[in-house]
C-alpha cells in the first residue's frame, strides 16, 4: 500500500535512480560527447520515467486528471524516447512510424483479446514490451562478426524489460480481480516496485553497455582501417588472412585477389598527389559492391590492394576480379575538370594443399598480378 513506509522508500528509490541516470546520460551527451543524440534521448526517457512514477505516487491525493493520466502518458513517452535512443545508438534511421505503429498495433491487439481491459495502463505495459522488444532487435545489427557472441548480453536485458512489462499488461488484462486496483493505489504493491527498480537498472546498464560497445567497435575500426580509403590496413588484412589459412585446414578453402592501379605514377605526376588519393578512394568505392559481407578488402601499401574471398575457388575469384576490373574501368574519374581513365590489373590464387602458410598464396596472387602487368594491364591473371 502507498501508505506503507517501505512503499514510499521504494518509490523514492526509483525516482532517484531515474534522476541520477538522467544526469549521467546528460553528462555523457554534453561533457564526454559520447553518442550525444542517443544520450540526450535516454536522459529524457529517464526523466519522463521519474516524473511518471512521482506522479503515480500522488494518486488518490489529487484528481486522476492530474496524476494517473499524465503519469501514463509520461510512461509511454519514456518508452518512445528509449526506443528512439537505441535507434540513434545503432545509427539506424529514426523511424517514428515504426515506433508509433508498434505502440498502436500492440495496444489494439491487447484491446481485442477477450477479457482484456482497455486501460491506459494495459496499453502502457504492452507498448513498453513492443518498444523494448523492438529496441532490443534493433540493437543486434550493431554486433557483427567477432562481436556476435556478445549480442545476447546486450539485447537480453532489453527484451527482459519488455517481457516483464508485457506480463504486467497481461496480468491486468486476464485477471479482472486486479482491475479494480488498476486506477487505485494498490497497484503500487511492493513486488511491482521492486521489479520496476530492477527494470530501470537493467535498462540503463544495457544501454550503457551498448554505448561502450559502440565506442570499442569504433576504436577497433580506427585501429584496423586504412585512413585514406577505409579498406583494412595491412596488419588487419594479414591477421584476417592468417585466420582464413588456419580455417583452410578444416576444409574451408579461400582465394585471394591482388589488384594494383595501372600507371598510377603517371596519374600522380600529371594531376597531383591529391588526385591520386581521390583515385584510390574511388577505386575502393568502385570494387566494393562486388564483395560479400565475409570478404575482406585490404590495402597492402601504395596503390596495391588485396581481397580475401573465404569459401571461394579460383574460378570464383576470377569472376569476382573480372567484375571489379569492369566496374573500375567503367567509372568516370575527373580531377579539376580533366578526365582520366582508371584501370587496374589483377592477380588471383587459391589455397592449395601444399601451401605451408598464407604468404605462399599471396606470392602466387602477386605473380599473377605481375603477369597481368607484363601482358598489357587491365586484365586478370593467375599462375
Ligand atoms: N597519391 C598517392 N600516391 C601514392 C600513394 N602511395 C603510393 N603512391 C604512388 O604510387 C606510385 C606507384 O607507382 P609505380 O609502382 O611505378 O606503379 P604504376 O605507375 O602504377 O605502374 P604500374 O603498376 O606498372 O602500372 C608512385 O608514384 C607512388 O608515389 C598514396 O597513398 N597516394
Amino acid at each position: 500500500m502507498i501508505g506503507a513506509p517501505e512503499t514510499h522508500s521504494l518509490l523514492l528509490a526509483i525516482v532517484m535512480i531515474c534522476v541520477v541516470s538522467s544526469v549521467i546520460w546528460l553528462c555523457m551527451a554534453t561533457v564526454a560527447r559520447i553518442a550525444p543524440q542517443a544520450s540526450y534521448c535516454v536522459a529524457a526517457a529517464n526523466l519522463a520515467q521519474a516524473a511518471s512514477i512521482a506522479l503515480l505516487s500522488l494518486s488518490g491525493r489529487a484528481p486522476d486528471a492530474w496524476t494517473q493520466w499524465p503519469s501514463d502518458m509520461l510512461g509511454v513517452a519514456s518508452f518512445v524516447l528509449l526506443h528512439h535512443g537505441v535507434q540513434r545508438m545503432t545509427r539506424g534511421p529514426a523511424s517514428w512510424p515504426l515506433t508509433l505503429g508498434s505502440l498502436l498495433i500492440v495496444g489494439l491487439a491487447l484491446a481485442w483479446l477477450p477479457g482484456v481491459a482497455q486501460t491506459a495502463l494495459a496499453l502502457l505495459a504492452s507498448a513498453g514490451f513492443a518498444l523494448a522488444a523492438a529496441a532490443s532487435l534493433r540493437s543486434r545489427p550493431l554486433i557483427r562478426n567477432d562481436a556476435e557472441r556478445y549480442a545476447f548480453v546486450l539485447w537480453a536485458p532489453l527484451l527482459l524489460t519488455g517481457l516483464l512489462l508485457a506480463l504486467r499488461g497481461l496480468e491486468l488484462g486476464f485477471f479482472p480481480g486486479t482491475l479494480a486496483a488498476v486506477r487505485g493505489l494498490q497497484l503500487l504493491d511492493d513486488s511491482f516496485l521492486w521489479i520496476a527498480i530492477v527494470v530501470v537498472l537493467l535498462q540503463n546498464t544495457s544501454l550503457a553497455f551498448l554505448v561502450l560497445l559502440r565506442l570499442v567497435l569504433r576504436i577497433q575500426q580506427l585501429h584496423e582501417s586504412d585512413v585514406l580509403t577505409g579498406a583494412l590496413n595491412r596488419r588487419a588484412f594479414e591477421a584476417a588472412l592468417v585466420r582464413a589459412h588456419h580455417d583452410a585446414r578444416r576444409n574451408e578453402p579461400y582465394a585471394l585477389v591482388m589488384l594494383d592501379m595501372d600507371h598510377f605514377k603517371r596519374l600522380n605526376d600529371n594531376l597531383g598527389h591529391a588526385a591520386g588519393d581521390a583515385a584510390l578512394r574511388l577505386m575502393v568505392q568502385a570494387v566494393s559492391p562486388c564483395l560479400r559481407e565475409v570478404d575482406r578488402l585490404g590495402r597492402l601499401g601504395g596503390e596495391e590492394f588485396a581481397v580475401l574471398l573465404p569459401r571461394t575457388s579460383l574460378a570464383g575469384a576470377a569472376l569476382v576480379a573480372d567484375r571489379m576490373r569492369t566496374l573500375l574501368a567503367e567509372r568516370a574519374f575527373a580531377w579539376k575538370g580533366q578526365a582520366w581513365p582508371l584501370s587496374a590489373s589483377f592477380g588471383i590464387a587459391e589455397v592449395e594443399p601444399g601451401d605451408a602458410n598464407a604468404e605462399a598464396v599471396l606470392a602466387r596472387a602477386d605473380a599473377g598480378l605481375y603477369l597481368a602487368k607484363s601482358q598489357g594491364r587491365n586484365i586478370v591473371q593467375s599462375v
